[in-house]
């Protein structure tokens, strides 16, 4: 059986960057930048000051207190477009330009004002609240980087720098097949020895939150030809997921399917607990996922292969999810030939280190423990026992992006 480092690299390898399209800044948070924009302009465009106060020649006032004549102001957006001379003082507002001649701004809590007689109280230092041109960034410079998946914060950036419209790479277009004659939608009357499908709902939250646009088909039915016409539709996405029908059932109706609609099969199963069944099929510009049902395998199989695709299709590199070294909170027996991805609960010890405490009960049918848990730690094949204290690889699910 394939290793999933092996299977990954398959799966990755199979993607390209789709075309860049141009979005509104305004809608560009959460998609991926495919070109750096360069900052149109300066900023701050001049010396500003940070606070409400006074413009002064900091010479002028060697000692407080001393007293200034008032000869002007300079709001944000307006200017006084004189030199200050000595001995004078102009009125500025936070965001307003230095004049020219003045090196320091008084804050007006340190001031005492009588008509235009400025009386300073804190002798001020040179270059004391300016913000000097171009403190932010300047004219040309390229602060975020191609393939970078906005922020809130950068889409601040990416307006501040004068750019109305970014380009981004077209979001990977995702279908969604649920098959089984179990399975009924959320809501739905559920008959004798049915099921609601839940993870054509969680995949489908999966790829927006990934930064794609996802499209749920209807279940199919266990029904070969159903299926088949499915899958063609499917085809006319940049990735189809199908969902269960993957095992060596006489209902498991996948594989024949993709095969009867030309695909060619690139791997079927896979060295991974959950995830054994995991097929990958492609014909011409067509790919095809196909996750196993039990719903724990379903999501532990998308952070690990239907992210990384959906991250090559945005430009991205598409790693395989990122481990962190944690400590096992109790021993564990050896490993079998499947890498086992074990749901479990992350913890701090007095010392701050991260913890890991496998959950005791691992049934991939089991979506209550996925959960319950925050963490998924990784045993490599054949690992041998192991016991607490051990350093251990967990995947953190806290924080990743999409909301997993
Ligand atoms: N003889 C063998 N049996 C099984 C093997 C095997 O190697 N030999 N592998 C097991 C493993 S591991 C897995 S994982 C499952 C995967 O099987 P399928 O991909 O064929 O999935 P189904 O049989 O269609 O469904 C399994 C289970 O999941 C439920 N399911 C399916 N779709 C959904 C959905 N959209 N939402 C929620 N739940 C779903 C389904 O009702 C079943 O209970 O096979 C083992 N068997
Ligand atoms: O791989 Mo299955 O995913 O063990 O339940």
């Amino acid at each position: 059986m394939l290793s999933v480092r092996d299977a990954h690299a398959r799966v990755i390898a199979a993607f390209e960057a789709l075309p860049s399209e141009m979005v509104s800044v305004a809608d560009a948070a959460g998609r991926v930048l495919a070109a750096s924009p360069q900052a149109r302009l300066t900023q701050p465009p001049a010396d500003l000051s940070a606070m409400d106060g006074y413009a002064v020649r900091a010479a002028d006032v060697p000692a407080a207190p001393t007293t200034l004549t008032l000869v002007g102001q300079a709001p944000a957006g307006g200017s006084y477009d004189r030199a200050l001379q000595p001995g004078e003082t102009v009125r500025i507002f936070t965001g307003g330009p230095l004049p020219m001649g003045a090196d320091s701004i008084v804050i007006q809590e340190d001031t005492k004002a009588d008509g235009p007689r400025i009386t300073i109280l804190e002798a001020p230092r040179v270059g004391r609240h300016i913000r000097k041109a171009g403190l932010d960034f300047s004219a040309g410079d390229t602060p975020l980087a191609a393939g970078r998946t906005l922020t809130t914060r950068d889409v601040a950036l990416a307006a501040a720098m004068n750019h109305p419209w970014l380009s981004v790479y077209r979001k990977p277009r995702v279908a969604i097949l649920s098959t089984g004659d179990e399975l009924v939608m959320p809501g739905e009357p559920v008959g004798r020895n049915q099921i609601v499908s839940s993870s054509g709902i969680a995949v489908a939250a999966l790829v927006r939150g990934w930064g794609g646009e996802p499209t749920v088909f209807d279940i199919a039915r266990d029904d070969a030809k159903l299926i088949e016409s499915r899958i063609e539709a499917g085809a006319q996405h940049e990735l189809l997921i199908t969902l269960g029908g993957a095992s060596v059932g006489d209902h498991d109706l996948v594989q024949a399917a993709l095969k009867a609609q030309r695909f060619d099969m690139d791997f079927w199963k896979i060295a991974m607990r959950p995830g054994k069944p995991l097929m990958f099929a492609a014909r011409d510009r067509a790919r095809v996922l196909g996750l196993p049902g039990n719903p724990v395998s379903t999501m532990v199989c998308a952070l690990l292969f239907l992210k990384p695709a959906m991250e090559r299709m945005l430009g991205q590199p598409g790693d395989l999810v990122r481990t962190v070294p944690a400590r096992l909170a109790v021993d564990v027996k050896q490993n079998d030939q499947r890498e086992d991805y074990v749901r479990s609960r992350l913890g701090r010890d007095a010392d701050g280190t991260l913890t890991v405490d496998p959950h005791p009960v691992q049934d991939s049918s089991m979506l209550s423990v996925l959960a319950a848990c925050d963490g998924l730690m990784i045993r490599p094949p054949h690992d041998p026992a192991r016991e607490a204290g051990d350093t251990v690889q967990v995947v953190d699910l806290h924080g990743l992006p999409g909301g997993y």
